[in-house]
């Protein structure tokens, strides 16, 4: 089921035209892989379905509903890949911080449960200007996923994370992909994403190359069976 529709999405920083004509639809229950090389135009895309930047032309469609209607917006978690946090709140404040801006009800079990998942419960009262960079990532996350959103638009989730997290992030993505909800994850490292995805997107220049599953892109280009998702990536992007 299409749960996320971009049409013809153009974004252009004066003259320079970043992203052209871009469509796309996203669907519940799989994680969708963004790859494409260094200016390609991946976050400027996240950044415009997320309104954090205006759009020159395009729409984008939740479940059939334009995103400009703010209820919509709130199916919506973006994750960058700078933690966005506040240094002078601790992390419960953090998770409060969200509890209020969605009015949740009851929200202090899950929220103890995530911070335990990431082994950051002992760091709950203090302040996240004093938290190394891996732990904000994961305040972060537990802050994307306290108010149960239905999408989830990932920026570089795995850099700055140790090898537990890693795997920790990696099963929860995995748990929500079983729940049904709507995973967009832009990475360079294809190899943290080889398990993890049902479609990848690939963006250069400012335009989608290819679309489709692994096994469809590796047919595009006659690739062998045991080929990995960054072998395919570079073969099609370079
Ligand atoms: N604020 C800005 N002002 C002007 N140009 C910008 C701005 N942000 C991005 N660009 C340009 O838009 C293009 C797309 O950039 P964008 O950051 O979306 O690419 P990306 O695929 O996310 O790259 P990376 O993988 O390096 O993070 C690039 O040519 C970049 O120089």
């Amino acid at each position: 089921m299409v749960s996320m529709e971009v049409k013809n999405l153009t974004k252009n920083y004066g003259k320079e035209r970043a992203v052209s004509e871009i469509s796309f639809s996203l669907n519940a229950g799989e994680i969708t892989v963004l790859a494409g090389p260094n200016g390609a135009g991946k976050t400027t895309t996240i950044k415009c379905i997320l309104s954090l930047l205006r759009k020159d032309e395009g729409e984008v469609f939740i479940c059939g509903k334009s995103i400009k209607e703010k209820s919509i917006r709130e199916k919506l978690a973006y994750m960058p890949e700078t933690p966005d946090i506040y240094p002078y709140l601790t992390v419960w404040e953090h998770l409060k911080f969200i509890a209020l801006a969605y009015k949740l009800d009851s929200w202090e079990e899950k929220a103890q449960e995530m911070l335990n998942i990431f082994g950051i419960w002992d760091k709950k009262d203090q302040i996240s200007k004093n938290l190394s960079k891996g732990m904000k990532q994961k305040v972060s996350i537990c802050m994307g996923l306290l108010h149960n959103p239905d999408i989830f638009l990932i920026d570089e989730p795995f850099v700055g994370l140790d090898p537990k997290g890693i795997k920790d992030f990696k099963d929860i993505l995995n748990m929500l992909r079983k729940q049904g909800k709507t995973i967009l994850i832009s990475t360079h490292i294809l190899s943290s994403v080889e398990e993890l995805n049902d479609k990848i997107i690939i963006m250069k220049k400012g335009k989608i190359i290819a679309n489709g599953s692994k096994q469809q892109l590796k047919d595009k280009i006659g690739g062998e069976e045991n080929m990995s998702l960054e072998d395919i990536f570079l073969k099609i992007s370079v």
